[in-house]
């Protein structure tokens, strides 16, 4: 169980949410509403500045293991100089087999990237291999800020693809997403700031 209680951060004030895991929850908003803001804290980059952000009872803060917690961030955050598979198992900590991380590289139509240094594949390519690295190991909590925002349709659709597998083996999924190919599936919206 993901619990935010009365969260309030920068332009998140009072935020609440309660989830639970084998759900895909959304969090819409307009630029600068704090989708992004709320993503970091959920992943346990920062704590918040009033309030409580927990997983299973403890602070998402406090939580470093990949299993428990994986995220593709706004920005990435892949290394560049390492091909996709690294990337992969870096995130892994090496626990998983080479052939799970083609796998669903595979799966994410980016194993062109498998055996190359992933600074070298299109900004698309390169979202895919960080949504491939966030749901390797069916993580309790997957936190995904845009994870379509650089895809056309085909390649949307084996992000979504995915993201459900994930969700139906049991992983609690939050994504930030401005995108209806995304959003009709999620199990529940959560809107930020206002006028929306
Ligand atoms: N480290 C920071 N220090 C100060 N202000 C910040 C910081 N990070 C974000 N902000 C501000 O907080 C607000 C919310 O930013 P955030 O990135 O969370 O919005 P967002 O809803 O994700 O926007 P977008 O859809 O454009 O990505 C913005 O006004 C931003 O300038």
């Amino acid at each position: 169980m993901l619990s935010v209680r009365d969260v309030s951060h920068g332009v998140l004030k009072d935020v609440e949410l309660s989830a639970d895991s084998g759900t895909l929850v959304a969090l819409t908003g307009h630029s600068g509403s704090g989708k992004s803001t709320l993503c970091h804290l959920l992943a346990g980059f920062e704590r918040p500045e009033q309030g409580t952000v927990t997983l299973e009872g403890r602070p998402t803060a406090e939580i470093t293991d990949w299993r428990q917690i994986a995220v593709v961030p706004q920005r990435l955050a892949l290394l560049e100089q390492l091909t996709a598979v690294e990337n992969l198992l870096l995130a892994a900590r090496l626990a998983v087999e080479t052939t799970q991380a083609e796998k669903i590289l595979d799966r994410l139509g980016v194993d062109v990237l498998a055996e190359r240094p992933v600074g070298q594949g299109s900004i698309g390519e390169q979202q895919r291999v960080a949504v491939a690295r966030a749901l390797l190991l069916d993580s309790s909590l997957v936190v995904l800020d845009e994870p379509t925002a650089h895809q056309d349709d085909d390649n949307a659709r084996r992000v979504i693809d995915a993201v459900l597998a994930g969700v139906e083996a049991g992983s609690l999924v939050i994504t930030s997403t401005h995108d209806p190919r995304l959003l009709n599936h999620a199990g529940f919206t959560l809107p930020l700031g206002t006028g929306l």
